[in-house]
């Protein structure tokens, strides 16, 4: 549904973006991550239109409305709510910024209002808000227009487990019915839950993309944690083994044939492993392995 062709943007001498090229298909979640100051929010906000002033060209490809304003819903990082008056104020602000209007506003917020969980506080002040509430209601006024591509930036900040549960219930609904997302984060473990596919992006360049199986099993090694006196194998074949708590990882390609190994050699010299387990392969990684664990200012 969108391309982005050769995009690049600069701040003066800064380049932010650099020869970014991406598809975008209906109905997936795209996850973009990557360190501070990788150049997420400037990409965001050149496929909303916020950042006009840059080089290369977006396309939409299969749809119908002509304008991205009506294509696009837009969530900040930042809450942009009016704190003084109520969510169906707010609503009602956003809805005709988005040009609605009359009845079909009035309907508009009250399915947004189903879909946020915020029906009953509908008429209470933002003030009297939790956290989990106002990202909610922050997330509701974007979606009014009914838009074909929703971008997300770290929407989950600073809530509570239920409300991001919440959240993630919403991005699954809005897929189904053929919306397109793009949700940037720091947390890995959300990309991997929700994302069918990852972008990694670092000083302004794309280190990785594809769908998020692959680049697991592209990029993140097995391991086992083992914790026990005695009970790492003196013998240790083709594994890596690291320090790690009060124990090791072992790192492994054949994670089955190393948990043998420990195993037999347990059985062997009769001790008890206190924990022994197989650690799944994780995003975070993959993150690690394209980034360096670095500090970025
Ligand atoms: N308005 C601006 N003026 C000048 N430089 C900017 C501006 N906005 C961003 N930059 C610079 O562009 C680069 C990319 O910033 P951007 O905010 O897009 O990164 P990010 O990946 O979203 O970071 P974070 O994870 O910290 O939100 C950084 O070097 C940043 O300092």
């Amino acid at each position: 549904m969108l391309n982005l062709n050769h995009v690049k943007k600069q701040y003066g001498r800064n380049v932010a973006l650099n020869d970014i090229s991406l598809n975008f298909s209906r109905g997936k979640c795209y996850g973009l991550v990557g360190p501070n100051g990788a150049g997420k929010t400037t990409l965001l906000k050149i496929i909303s239109s916020i950042i006009q002033d840059f080089d290369g060209s977006l396309t939409f490809t299969d749809s119908p409305r002509a304008k991205s304003k009506e294509l696009i819903g837009y969530i900040p990082q930042e809450i942009c709510l009016e704190e003084t008056v109520t969510a169906w104020d707010n609503l009602s602000f956003f809805g005709k910024i988005y040009g609605l209007k009359g009845q079909t506003l009035k309907l508009r917020i009250n399915a947004v209002l189903k879909d946020i969980g915020l029906t009953d506080k509908a008429k209470q002040k933002i003030s009297t808000y939790s956290g989990g509430m106002k990202r909610r209601l922050n997330i509701g006024c974007a979606l009014l227009h009914t838009p074909d591509l929703i971008i997300m930036d770290e929407p989950t900040v600073g809530i509570d487990p239920q409300s991001r549960r919440y959240i993630f219930n919403m991005i699954e609904k809005l897929k189904e019915h053929g919306c397109t997302i793009i949700y940037a984060s720091h947390y890995m473990e959300e990309i991997e839950q929700i994302c069918d596919e990852a972008i990694f992006i670092d000083k302004g360049a794309i280190a990785e993309n594809g769908r998020v199986d692959e680049l697991l099993q592209r990029y993140a090694i097995p391991s086992i944690y083992l914790k026990g006196e005695n009970c790492l194998p003196k013998e240790n074949g083709d594994f890596t083994i690291s320090p790690k708590k009060e124990g090791h990882l072992i790192l492994t390609e054949s994670p089955l044939l190393a948990m043998e190994h420990v195993i037999n050699h347990c059985k062997t010299h009769a001790v008890q492993p206190e924990q022994l387990e197989l650690s799944q392969a994780r995003l975070e990684d993959v993150f690690f392995s394209l980034t360096g664990s670095q500090l970025r200012d």
